[in-house]
């Protein structure tokens, strides 16, 4: 199953990668691609699997089968090199100032004195790390400006592959704007970006593609787009001035769902449905304000793939 479009040379690929913790099955033939310049939403319920195989991607841990790949080559620790990595817990040294640490990282990675520095700067400068903040201690930040060296951190020394855990969870709208922002800006560079997350409507707007895993597998992958067309199943979401006929919409053929009495209304119209019968009865049964028809939302087709 293909994550993404683009040419198999600047791939990272994952090809039948399975893992497993004595009978726990955390990884089953996972394969699915991501391409640079689109941001992949990894998803799916507690316990899918995404952290094992973002571990896996980064040496962390060694999967029982399958192979890694990376612009058409296996992926060795001197390619994961240029891979950058967001965990979900603080890996960050809490008395360290900010400024410290981000260089720190910076020379870990083997970035001379110099060019540390001047990355470190650059890079806490660009999740929004001002002078002032810079120069405080770790322990004494938000979690949302912890989040932000955190990224600081992963991305210091310029990675090509950036592999984010959950780098929303937790964040105020503002935060989650400003790192979408810098995620967006960062494909549009050139980078390939993989992150987990479980804010659907985040993902849905922010990604290009998905990857949807449940019980150690992928079972939903590809560009958001051409997955919504393929499902050929749309809604239509009503809005009436007020209360309609009771029942107006339960007789038409190939639609269902939503209680039909209610000023507000979202229908599934199956393929072979046609809007224009629902429109004309929507408007037999009262008022309406709104009658838009829309393909299915992230979450509704993640419900339908996991099964929940
Ligand atoms: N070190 C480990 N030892 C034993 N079992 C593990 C270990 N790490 C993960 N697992 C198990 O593997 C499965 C996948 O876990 P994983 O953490 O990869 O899921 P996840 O999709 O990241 O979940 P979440 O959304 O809750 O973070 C789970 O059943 C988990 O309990």
């Amino acid at each position: 199953m293909a994550a993404a479009v683009g040419e198999v040379g600047t791939l990272l690929e994952f090809a039948g990668v399975s893992k497993s913790y004595g009978s726990v099955r955390a990884l089953d033939g996972c394969t699915f691609t991501a391409a640079p310049k689109r941001l992949v939403g990894l998803l799916g319920p507690n316990g899918a699997g995404k952290t094992t195989l973002m571990r896996c991607l980064l040496g962390l841990v060694e999967p029982d089968a399958g192979t890694l790949r990376w612009r058409g080559s296996p992926v060795t620790d001197e390619v994961r090199r240029r891979f950058g990595y967001m965990p979900e817990e603080r890996g960050l040294y809490p008395s360290m100032p900010v400024d410290e640490q981000v260089r720190y990282f910076a020379r870990l990675s083997g970035l001379s004195r110099s060019a540390a520095a001047r990355s470190a700067r650059a890079v806490t400068d660009r999740v929004g790390l001002g002078p002032e903040l810079a120069g405080r201690r770790v322990e004494q930040l938000s979690h949302g400006n912890q989040q932000r060296v955190q990224l600081a951190v992963a991305l210091v020394h310029e990675p090509e592959v950036v592999v984010l855990d959950e780098p929303f969870a937790g964040l105020d709208p503002l935060g989650v704007q400003t790192l979408g922002g810098v995620l967006r800006d960062l494909a549009d560079e050139g980078t390939t970006l993989l992150f987990s997350s479980h804010q659907l409507d985040l993902v849905q707007h922010l990604c290009q593609d998905v990857v949807t895993m449940d019980r150690g597998r992928v079972v939903l992958a590809g560009p958001l787009e051409e997955l919504q067309q393929a499902t050929r199943r749309r809604h239509i979401d009503v809005t009436f001035g007020r209360r309609p006929a009771p029942g107006w919409s339960t007789a038409l053929p190939g639609v269902a769902g939503g209680p039909a009495a209610e000023r507000r209304v979202r229908l599934t119209l199956a393929a072979d449905g046609d809007p224009a019968t629902v429109l004309r009865a929507a408007l037999a049964a009262g008022p309406v304000l709104r009658f838009a028809l829309e393909p299915p939302s992230l979450e509704e087709m993640f419900r339908e793939a996991v099964h929940r």
